[in-house]
């Protein structure tokens, strides 16, 4: 596992066009940081289905892992419209958003089909970036209350079969999703060490806990401790800003201090 995973969902942002000059952009930038190369950051993009198979041209080569922002939980039959964690897996996808804030509020996304599509994302070798957090702005101790019964609830199906593999739990609290800044590292820290502790040895899954919900440059150093990475929305639209962010993994891990080789690459040892 790397140090961090940090990536970002691209919503319904950008168009086709847009999305790949975004692409291109992060993954110059991932090429080139020691903190991409030396695999201390996992960097991972989840754009809109149609875009996917570009995305993962220009992402594949910088390292860059690529998701789908959805995923149906069978794997093939009458279900106009829909897209199978299959399907993802078959172009190269590695990663898939599941339960999304947004998609609880407005597709009808019960506990039930969540806990569905995590199943059959893990069933076809892709982590799920399972997303979860409470609705209203609490206590740490509530939230990490109402997290825990979330999580347990989407992994019941996974762990009622023996399905076993990669999760990303990404922590967003919904009050902070689209807000002006993120919640505080006091309850960022607490709600996600509680989650880390509570996936620790698990027997099935080998899971790591993001936060998301307007991250940007400068959470991460003051959260570092107790997440294993970051889910970037708005505030990594600007390209510049994932540089930024993989800057700060190199001084939180000291490399940003270490001396290059000639290849611009951190000698730590
Ligand atoms: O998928 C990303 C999260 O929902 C956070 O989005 P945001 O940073 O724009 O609030």
């Amino acid at each position: 596992m790397p140090r961090f995973t940090i990536g970002s969902s691209l919503k319904m942002y950008f168009g086709h066009t847009r999305t790949l000059q975004w692409t291109r952009a992060v993954a110059d930038i991932c090429a080139d940081h020691p903190m991409t190369r030396d695999g201390t950051v996992q960097f991972f993009v989840i754009p809109t289905f149609p875009s996917i198979p570009a995305v993962f041209a220009a992402a594949d080569p910088a390292g860059i892992a690529v998701g789908g922002q959805d995923l149906h939980w069978d794997d093939e039959g009458p279900w106009t419209g829909e897209v199978s964690g299959a399907e993802l897996a078959e172009i190269g996808c590695s990663i898939v958003e599941v339960g999304h804030a947004e998609r609880r509020a407005h597709f009808g996304e019960t506990d039930e089909i969540v806990a569905r599509k995590t199943h059959a994302a893990l069933r076809n070798s892709l982590a799920p970036v399972l997303c979860i957090g409470e609705p209203d702005r609490g206590s740490p101790d509530s939230a990490v209350q109402f997290c825990l019964d979330q999580l347990e609830s989407a992994l019941t199906p996974a762990r009622d079969a023996g399905t076993a593999g990669r999760l990303i739990v990404a922590y967003e609290p919904i009050w902070a999703i689209g807000a002006p800044q993120p919640a505080s590292p006091d309850h960022v820290r607490a709600v996600c060490s509680a989650l880390r502790s509570h996936l620790s040895g698990d027997d099935l899954l080998d899971a790591g806990v993001i936060y998301g919900g307007s991250a940007g440059p400068g959470l991460l150093p003051q959260i570092a401790d107790d997440v294993d990475g970051m889910f970037l929305g708005r505030f990594a639209h600007d390209p510049a800003a994932v540089g930024r962010i993989l800057d700060e993994v190199a001084d939180i891990t000291g490399a940003g201090n270490a001396p290059a080789d000639d290849a611009g690459v951190t000698v730590t040892s």
